[in-house]
């Protein structure tokens, strides 16, 4: 059986205040949500301690959004698993296409991260997906296969997630048709040689979409950025039908 995970991914937003107002708005939505969906927030840093805290005993786990390779040294800016793993946390975004684009990161830094969240018994979310240029050249099915190959490499496949998302389909509202999605993902598991690695769909999902992104059979989530930040938005993610 593979493990729907229903994933907010907060980015650069919310301060330790606004993120308290969140919880407040949204714990009491998840009273009638089936129990193996698993929910889980993807917070800065910066909210990681206080979050914990506040959601210990519930039954919404907590993520951050990066992790660098080493377990400590000169490395400024960054932070390495041993100082995520104090704060309780289960996953990590690794490779998310903002991190790639505009941070430098390439395959390799993606791989050493991933294999430095396993280290530390975090289990990654690797996030892939091409750009509108690259699928307007047709080369989707080559750009996902190559980042998988090179992302994945030692990587273990039973402590992963991977979300899709097509960079075009983030923060645009232009989400990727669900049966594409469906079935680029299926593509995605076809490489895998675990067929059970939970594969989320990311980009522009939201209260209207997220039904029918769920219906796919080869989609077994949502890593969901703007529709996360609202309490009433996110809980109808979690919710869905
Ligand atoms: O990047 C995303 C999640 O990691 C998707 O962001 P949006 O849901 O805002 O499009």
């Amino acid at each position: 059986m593979r493990q729907i995970i229903i994933a907010g991914n907060w980015k650069m937003h919310k301060t330790q205040t606004e993120s308290l107002e969140f919880l407040q708005g949204f714990l009491s939505h998840l009273e009638d949500t089936p129990e193996e969906r698993e929910t889980v927030l993807c917070v800065p840093f910066t909210c990681l301690n206080f979050m914990s805290k506040n959601l210990h005993g519930s039954r919404v786990k907590l993520g951050a959004q990066n992790i660098h390779w080493a377990d400590q040294g000169a490395f400024t800016g960054e932070i390495s698993g041993e100082m995520l793993k104090e704060f309780g946390i289960n996953y990590v975004i690794v490779g998310h296409s903002e991190r790639r684009q505009y941070f430098g990161e390439t395959d390799e830094t993606v791989n050493a991260r991933l294999l430095a969240a396993q280290k530390h018994g975090l289990t990654p979310i690797l996030c892939v997906g091409e750009s509108k240029a690259q699928r307007d050249a047709g080369e989707t099915e080559a750009v996902i296969s190559a980042q998988i190959e090179k992302d994945l490499v030692n990587v273990d496949q039973n402590n992963l997630v991977i979300a899709y998302e097509p960079i075009w389909a983030i923060g645009t509202g232009d989400t990727c048709e669900a049966a594409e999605a469906n079935r680029v993902i299926g593509l995605i598991r076809s490489q895998l040689t675990n067929k059970n690695v939970t594969i989320q769909y990311g980009g522009s999902v939201n209260p209207k979409n997220v039904d029918e992104i769920m219906a796919q059979p080869e989609i077994d989530g949502a890593l969901v950025g703007g529709a996360s930040l609202d309490p009433e938005s996110f809980a109808r993610l979690v919710n869905y039908q």
